[in-house]
This record gives structure tokens, sequence and C-alpha cells, in this order.
């Protein structure tokens, strides 16, 4: 079955000075709308994990979930949040992508999908080969919605690192080519704006 997908967009963006960092401009286009036009049609339903005013996000057309527990934990929380959110619509997965990833593979839920299936794992992860070791890429993952409340009790209890739970839960990796660059470069300070600019294609 297809997942319903969920774009992470409920962080600080502190070393961008603050602000909705998906809003930035990127060849002519804002990062969230590369990464919708990225998920969409991978994906049966799309919503946006945001905090504040859901108000902001109106033009986009998009159901935006909060996140469920209070002060910026961090992705995991809107993980959760878009976990709760597929419960409701009876969808067994999410797969989650960040809003300032703007490349991210056309066959990232086909990938993700089949890595859980081939290595027995209820959650898998994207991975890329990096110069000394393999890069996980924990923004971008399937992600069960039986999982949900037992992250809900690890988020209670302070755990904030991605990769902390999800190796408690053996998860998969899908690894994806990072030639000619990491299609999981990800826009945390101005200069990588800039970087991203000439990967435009
Ligand atoms: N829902 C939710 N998402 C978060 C939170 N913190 C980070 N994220 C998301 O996780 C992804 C990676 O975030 P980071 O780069 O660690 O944080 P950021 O807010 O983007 O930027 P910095 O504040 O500069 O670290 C982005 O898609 C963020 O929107 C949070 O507390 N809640």
């Amino acid at each position: 079955m297809i997942p319903p997908g969920v774009i992470l967009a409920g962080g600080l963006a502190r070393r961008m000075g603050g602000g909705d960092k998906g809003r930035l401009m990127l060849g002519g286009q804002s990062l969230l709308s590369h990464v919708i036009t990225r998920l969409r049609p991978q994906v049966s339903a799309l919503a946006l994990n945001a905090n504040g005013d859901p108000a902001r996000f109106a033009d986009l057309g998009l159901p935006v979930l909060p996140d469920g527990v209070a002060d910026h934990p961090g992705p995991l929380a809107g993980v959760l949040a878009g976990l709760d959110w597929a419960a409701v619509q009876g969808a067994s997965h999410i797969v989650t992508a960040a809003a300032d990833t703007p490349f991210f593979p056309p066959d990232l839920v086909n990938r993700l999908t089949r890595a859980a299936e081939m290595q027995g794992a209820q959650i898998a992860l994207a991975a890329t080969p990096g110069p000394h070791k393999v890069l996980r890429h924990p923004t971008f993952g399937l992600w069960p919605v039986a999982l949900r409340d037992d992250l809900r009790e690890a988020l209670a209890g302070g755990l904030r690192k991605v990769v902390l739970w999800t190796d408690r839960h053996g998860a998969a990796s899908a690894m994806f080519p990072a030639t000619p660059f990491d299609p999981f470069f990800n826009v945390n300070t101005p200069d990588d704006l800039a970087v991203a600019e000439g990967m435009v294609p």
C-alpha cells in the first residue's frame, strides 16, 4: 500500500536566523515547493508538520500538523504528529521528508518500502555512501503507526536523537546513490542556500 507523506517543517531554523526555512527561495521556487513537488507523486496523501500559526500555510492547501510535544524536541516530535494523523486515516505507515532538503530522490518511498520488506524491519531510514562510512538521513524514513505509542513514551522519557530510537527497533537502511551529489543535501545556513543554487537542475 502506498503510504501518506509528512513534510517535517517544525524546527526553529536557528542557523538560518529563525522563521520558516521552507519559504526560502531556491531556483525560482520555495524549498517547500521543491519538496511538495517531489513527494506528492510518491504518496497517497500529504500533510505538513509545522508549529505556530497554521494559517500562514493556508496557500499550500495541506493539513498542518503541530507537534503534540512542547518545546521543539526535534524531528521525532514531527514523526509522532504524522503517525497520529495517519492513525486516524487507517494508514499503517508514513514516509517523512524534511522541508529543507530540496533534491531528495524521486524513488524515495519505493526504496524505503523495499528496504523495510527485504530487511524484515518496521522502520527504514534513507542512507547514502559517505567518504568514510554510510551516512543515514534520519528525517527521511518509513515509520509504522504501530510504534506511535512507543515513540510517545520515548519522547516523554526525554529521548531526542532519532537514531537512538530507530536503532532500538532495528531500522533498515535504504541506500541511495550520492553522485554527482548527495540527494539529501540540506539547507541549514545561508551558505548552504548558495551551494544549493549551484545544484538546481
Ligand atoms: N516537528 C519538529 N520538527 C523539527 C524539530 N526540530 C527540527 N525539526 C525538523 O527536522 C529537520 C531537521 O532539522 P534541523 O536541521 O535539526 O533543525 P532546523 O530547525 O531545521 O534548524 P536549526 O535550528 O538550525 O538546527 C527539519 O525538517 C526541521 O524542520 C522539532 O522540534 N519539531
